[in-house]
């Protein structure tokens, strides 16, 4: 028997259980997916199970069972069939990468997610903010991990920098490979029965990290090439993974991208606690820190005192945020003149009776 509550269960998916105990279906958690398959753990073990027809047909991508998700499905010869995915806790999305609009569920029900930077040749903080603001716009509490500080004389100076950005969260500098700050790190981060997600480019070193938590290999760390420096794609699915401690960490396969998804009424300055602060002093209270007058943003980073790379990241999510915001408006747009034709077409088809 496997104690549900071990892998997350919890009241609130207890309550949206209600109905389908009683229609006779089980609990169960995804771990993985593989094309069709999903692996699930219940509270008899694990096993194997489908999606139905119904949640096939009649749903959209981001809807369907994700990483993290709890589901109710039915027993069948040994298999399950998924008839329904609880309401998540939370979903950790980015929007695709190019021009699309479209956002894609990573992984769900996450307690806190990891964002990893390599010192080697990913640190980024440009890059880190737009993962910063996007984990936190999912509700998703983040803590940066700063890898392989083996490879650089000062690795505290990268914390510092990462700190002066001014992000409510902690920082950790680590050794994947040299096993330096895991203890702590596992100490003080990872706890038993929450679920946690590493996300970050590939070759930063996500799997060695869950290798070395686990004490054994269970992916292939992929040889990141002195050549070119370019890692190699080596994780290429996402599992759920119960550690020894009693933690679950939801691996993902690197990526490079991480597109922000803010909705209308949002705007990306609410996740940024020094610019929130400042805005409080700009004359206009609709002050969007660009050209007006008496803005106290601008301000404050003529004088030096918000880092230039916050503002940067700032105007560049903001652009985004319009761009995304249009192309979900304008599909809304195209998807509501598409109801009314075929309400008319409808119509049509009464009055001419075919
Ligand atoms: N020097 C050093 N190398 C590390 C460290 N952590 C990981 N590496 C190396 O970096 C390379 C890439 O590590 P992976 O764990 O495969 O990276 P990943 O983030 O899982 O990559 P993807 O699976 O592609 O997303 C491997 O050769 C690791 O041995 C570290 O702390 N120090
Ligand atoms: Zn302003």
């Amino acid at each position: 028997m496997t104690s549900l509550t071990s892998y997350g269960w919890n009241t609130h998916f207890e309550q949206h259980f209600h109905t389908y105990q009683a229609q006779g279906l089980e609990a169960g958690r995804v771990t993985s997916i593989e094309g069709f398959r999903h692996k699930l753990v219940t509270a008899d073990g694990n096993t194997d199970a489908m999606l139905s027809g119904a949640l096939m047909n009649g749903t959209d991508n981001a809807d369907l069972p994700k990483v993290g998700d709890w589901v109710a499905f039915k027993s069948y010869d040994n298999e399950g069939i998924i008839i329904s995915v609880l309401p998540r806790i939370n979903e950790l999305s980015r929007k695709l990468p190019g021009r699309t609009t479209e956002k894609q569920v990573i992984a769900t029900n996450i307690d806190t997610a990891f964002i990893v930077q390599g010192l080697d040749r990913d640190f980024n903080p440009m890059r880190l903010q737009r993962y910063l603001v996007q984990i936190m716009q999912c509700n998703i509490s983040p803590v940066v991990l700063l890898n392989k500080q083996d490879l650089v004389p000062d690795p505290e100076r990268y914390r510092q920098e990462v700190i002066a950005l001014g992000y409510d969260c902690p920082v950790l500098l680590l050794s994947a490979t040299g096993h330096e700050g895991l203890q702590q790190w596992a100490a003080e981060q990872l706890l038993p029965g929450n679920t946690y997600v590493l996300i970050g480019s590939s070759g930063v070193g996500k799997s060695t990290l869950v290798n070395a938590l686990l004490g054994y290999r269970l992916q292939e760390e992929g040889a990141v090439s002195d050549f070119n420096h370019k890692g190699r794609h080596t994780t290429v699915s996402r599992n759920l993974i119960m550690l020894p401690s009693g933690a679950m960490l939801i691996d993902s396969p690197g990526m490079r991208e991480f597109g922000v998804t803010l909705e209308a009424d949002e705007q990306g300055l609410n996740y940024h606690p020094l610019l929130t602060a400042l805005s409080a002093e700009c004359r206009f209270h609709d002050c969007t820190h660009q050209h007006e007058p008496g803005c106290a943003v601008v301000a404050a980073v003529r004088e030096g005192r918000l880092p230039c790379e916050v503002y940067e990241s700032y105007l560049k999510i903001n652009r985004e945020q319009a761009h995304y915001q249009t192309d979900s408006l304008e599909k809304k747009r195209v998807e509501r003149q598409f109801g009314k034709m075929a309400k008319q077409v409808v119509q049509y088809r009464k009055q001419r009776k075919y």
